[in-house]
């Protein structure tokens, strides 16, 4: 089996996209497929990481350094898996993280993707930069389950009239929360560019929420902006324009996270991105912990990248997570099987969280917590 990323001695440059010795079987052989399936160069898009890739191997590592006390005797034979998120109530503490470009995976694109949330009763967080516009998204979601709940992710543009335009779409569409992406004040810069330079996206597709924006012709695509000007004003502008939740991604440091508390959010995204965005951040479980204690259960803590197990998920719970975005292994399961593919993925880390709730004695998500977390190697509780 091909060793990656997140294998001991792991050189970066070297095999850096084969997760396949840490994760299950089922999305090991659909990364496999996908990396068969795709051009290289969309491959390399979906896989990579910014800077030297450090963070897209470390966020993987840190769950791996962290073991489970399982409680015993506990009575689990009916386990509930539900759980109550930010405009959504999901069968499972596992969702899906925004994404760009699902049609570079497959033809379906986020219509197969919104699918296969649905009828696994999780939330699709549907990209600003999807290859679907969201009413189609929307539509595809609830044409499988009517109470599907579908989040829009939006980057802040510099013109507020385009942002309250994409409010308002995405509204009018039938999403129930916002996911507002804070860690991209810049494009990163990403080493497999170099090996694989971002041609233009393929002539059909495109970022089909950025068409007929205010100051744009009739029909045509504006830029997705990443822009140093945001501020915490203009978050607390945002929150003035939508009834709707708005949950912040991309927050890892502690104070951060108390500033958005004040600022009147509803939940928080500890995320470095996948590893896309700063080669230098934390990962994302060890940034964890903290912002779960600043929060002080006052808004949910949702947390995403490098989360490839059952086990993954139950740790991050264990650490005070609500609950667990997934990436790119959606992405496989999208280009090696498109809505089944996905599916496939949902319900094999469903299957493995329910498999790791029981070997730690818990009937629900609440019996995960901290003091069954340590540090292996030192056995210290975490
Ligand atoms: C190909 C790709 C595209 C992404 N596009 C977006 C995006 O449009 N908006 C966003 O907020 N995050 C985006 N992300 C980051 C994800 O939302 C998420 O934070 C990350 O993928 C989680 O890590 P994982 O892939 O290890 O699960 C993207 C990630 C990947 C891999
Ligand atoms: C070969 C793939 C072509 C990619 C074209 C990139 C165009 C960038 C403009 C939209 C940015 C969307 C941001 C997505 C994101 O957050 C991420 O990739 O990470």
């Amino acid at each position: 089996m091909e060793q990656g990323e997140g294998a001991p001695g792991a050189v970066a440059g070297e095999d850096r996209d084969g997760e396949g010795w840490r994760v299950i079987p089922a999305l090991e052989r659909l990364r496999q497929r996908a990396k068969d399936v795709l051009e290289p160069v969309h491959y390399d898009y979906f896989a990579g990481g910014a800077g030297e890739e450090v963070v897209l191997g470390e966020n993987p590592r840190a769950y791996d350094r962290l073991a489970l006390r399982p409680r015993i005797l506990r009575g689990c034979a009916k386990r509930d898996l539900s759980v109550e998120l930010p405009g959504a109530r999901a069968s499972m503490p596992v969702f899906i993280s925004p994404t760009a470009f699902h049609k570079l995976a497959h033809p379906d694109g986020e219509l197969a993707t919104a699918r296969a949330a649905a009828a696994a009763g999780t939330v699709l967080t549907s990209s600003m930069a999807a290859s679907v516009p969201i009413a189609e998204v929307t539509a595809a979601a609830r044409e499988v389950d009517r109470d599907a709940a579908v989040w829009f992710q939006i980057y802040l543009q510099n013109s507020r009239e385009v942002t309250a335009c994409l409010v308002r779409r995405a509204e009018e569409a039938g999403c129930s929360a916002f996911v507002v992406t804070v860690d991209s004040p810049v494009f990163a810069r990403r080493a497999r560019e170099r090996t694989h330079p971002f041609s233009d996206l393929p002539p059909d597709i495109a970022a089909e929420n950025m068409r007929d924006l205010p100051g744009s012709e009739p029909g045509a695509l504006s830029d997705v902006e990443m822009s140093p000007e945001v501020s915490w004003e203009y978050v607390a502008w945002l929150r003035e324009q939508t009834a709707l939740p708005v949950v912040l991604k991309g927050v890892l440091h502690p104070d951060d996270a108390v500033l958005a508390v004040d600022a009147g959010v509803d939940g928080l995204l500890v995320s470095n991105h996948g590893g896309r965005q700063f080669d230098a951040a934390p990962a994302a479980a060890e940034a964890l912990p903290s912002i779960v204690d600043a929060v002080d259960g006052r808004i949910p803590v949702l947390v995403d990248g490098g989360v490839r197990r059952g086990g993954d998920v139950a740790k991050a719970l264990a650490l005070g997570a609500r609950a667990v975005g997934v990436g790119r292994p959606v992405l496989w399961g999208l280009a090696a099987d498109g809505e089944n593919g996905v599916r496939e993925v949902l319900e094999a880390l469903r299957a493995e969280f329910d498999h790791a709730l029981t070997l730690c004695g818990g009937r629900g998500l609440a019996d995960l917590t901290r003091d069954l977390v340590v540090v292996r190697g030192s056995g210290a509780a975490w």
